[in-house]
């Protein structure tokens, strides 16, 4: 070993110090998801869902064939007119924190209502359902000044039930699915964020450079107050520069205004309403500073150290909204849905650059929603047993965590993959088709049918869910 050479005894000591022996690092997160396991588990136990083996042949010729024609890619995504891009002004941690509101909040939007009353959302000039109608939500506040892709204005006092109402109000008389559900999510998710991926200094609502400069020092006298001196402020605990200032925010009823922050200046997009900004007369306290961009979820996808399986783990780990696993037959099994489409969607708006750079993305599985399942009995892959089919068909319920609802998610995740397998046995070189871009494609066709033909052949399976 030459002189300049670490010696590997002593660089091990040094990580056993720094990190305690190898049996203590429980706390080092797998990149192995578990999920492609428990779905081959659920499809070799199950007695209700068939994966049919012509019909996945089939299916995987006229799919590859298919996105062959269409150029098919992750482009798809970023075409997308309601997802969030660069040339819409977004800068990336913008689509960053957009991304994880949207995919924390992206479950069950079926409706039993016709198309005329189903909730839907108005923008644009259009009216949007079903997952369309969320992102178009998101978009829709962003717009109007509230800043409702930021984890750090979940926490505040400006997020009320009543401005969040507001955020997804419908255009119709049917109201967003689960609304209560989402607003306890999106409060829960904000205080994990906040606690294990937050920064005190960000964390202070925008105070200026002397400011933040003092905090570090911890001079900061007055403008933070220690979470144990006023334990009820806005920002969870820490009174703000604006409360201690006194500077009155108006009230709950003007939610646009709360907190005087054009959204997209707390994320370093150009504002596109800085004329809306309170105006100050001369005497008056300087307007509320600009809320700081918030760099949380940055930092938990930086703690996956490029490994999609990791982020996935870290989702299931750090948040019981994506920790999306039931029981079967006895076991405990992982579906992981959201969390897994959720790195998906980071993947593609990316295209697999930045903070959508994943060193195993191929590790993800097919999104066990809804409209996918559908789609795959539709085209003949997956068939229902006699009980599994009255029940669909006739629109009756399927309970989250039922062994129907398991079945249809598990079969339908190992179905995609052996479509997966079924196109690269017969196309060695076609490498770049996954079970990510199966199911974007899938989703995308059940969604061309729906416009088309006014939806697919069989019915989706009626579970309300927060985890698809
Ligand atoms: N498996 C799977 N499930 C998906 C999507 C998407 C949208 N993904 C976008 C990203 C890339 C694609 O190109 C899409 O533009 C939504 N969903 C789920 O469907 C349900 C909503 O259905 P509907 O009510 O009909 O809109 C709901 O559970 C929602 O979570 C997907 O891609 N795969």
């Amino acid at each position: 070993m030459s002189d300049d050479e670490a010696d590997p005894e002593l660089l091990e000591l040094l990580r056993q110090t720094l990190l305690g022996p190898p049996a203590q690092r429980t706390d080092e997160v797998s990149r192995n998801t578990g999920v492609l396991r428990d779905a081959e588990y659920i499809y070799n136990n199950s007695i209700d869902v068939s994966v049919d083996m012509y019909g996945t042949k089939a299916a995987a010729a006229s799919i590859y064939a298919s996105m062959q024609e269409r150029h098919y890619s992750t482009d798809a995504w970023s075409e997308h007119e309601l997802h969030p891009k660069s040339q819409d002004g977004f800068s990336e941690l913008a689509i960053v924190n957009f991304i994880f509101t949207m995919d924390l909040l992206n479950f069950s939007f079926w409706s039993e209502l016709s198309e005329a009353q189903r909730y839907q959302v108005e923008y644009r000039g259009k009216r949007w359902t079903g997952y369309n109608s969320l992102v178009a939500c998101l978009r829709r506040a962003l717009d109007e000044g509230v800043p409702i892709t930021t984890p750090r204005y979940w926490r505040s006092e400006d997020a009320s039930y009543e401005v969040l109402r507001r955020v997804f109000r419908s255009a119709t008389d049917e109201q967003i699915p689960l609304l209560d559900e989402r607003v306890a999510i999106l409060k829960d998710v904000a205080e994990v964020l906040h606690k294990s991926f937050g920064d005190p200094v960000e964390d202070n609502f925008g105070a200026n450079d002397e400011q933040v400069a003092m905090i570090i020092d911890g001079k900061a006298n007055g403008i933070l107050v220690p979470e144990e001196a006023a334990p009820d402020a806005v920002g969870g605990g820490q009174q703000t520069v604006a409360d201690v200032k006194n500077i009155a925010l108006p009230p709950d009823d003007e939610p646009e205004q709360t907190t005087g922050v054009a959204p997209d200046q707390e994320e370093g997009r150009p504002s596109q309403d800085a004329d809306t900004q309170p105006s100050i007369a001369p005497e008056a306290e300087p307007p509320l500073p600009q809320l700081q961009p918030d760099y949380s979820i940055a930092r938990l996808i930086e703690q996956a150290d490029r490994s999609a399986g990791k982020l996935v783990n870290l989702l299931a780990k750090h948040f019981p909204a994506f920790c999306d696993e039931t029981r079967f037959d006895g076991k405990r099994v992982r579906l992981l849905k959201r969390a897994q489409i959720l790195v998906a969607d980071l993947w593609a708006a990316f295209g697999g650059t930045g903070n959508g750079e994943f060193n195993d993305i191929n590790h993800l599985t097919m999104f066990a929603d809804y409209r996918v399942p559908q789609m795959l009995r539709s085209i003949g892959v997956i068939s229902y047993s006699p009980p599994l089919d009255y029940r669909i068909s006739t629109l009756q319920p399927i309970f989250s965590g039922q062994s129907f609802e398991v079945q249809l998610r598990g079969c339908s995740i190992w179905a995609v993959e052996l479509i997966r397998r079924e196109i690269l046995r017969a196309h060695p070189d076609a490498q770049q088709v996954n079970a990510v871009l199966i199911d974007f494609f899938l989703y995308d066709l059940a969604k061309e049918k729906e416009k088309v033909q006014g939806g697919l052949a069989t019915p989706h399976h009626r579970t309300r869910s927060i985890w698809y």
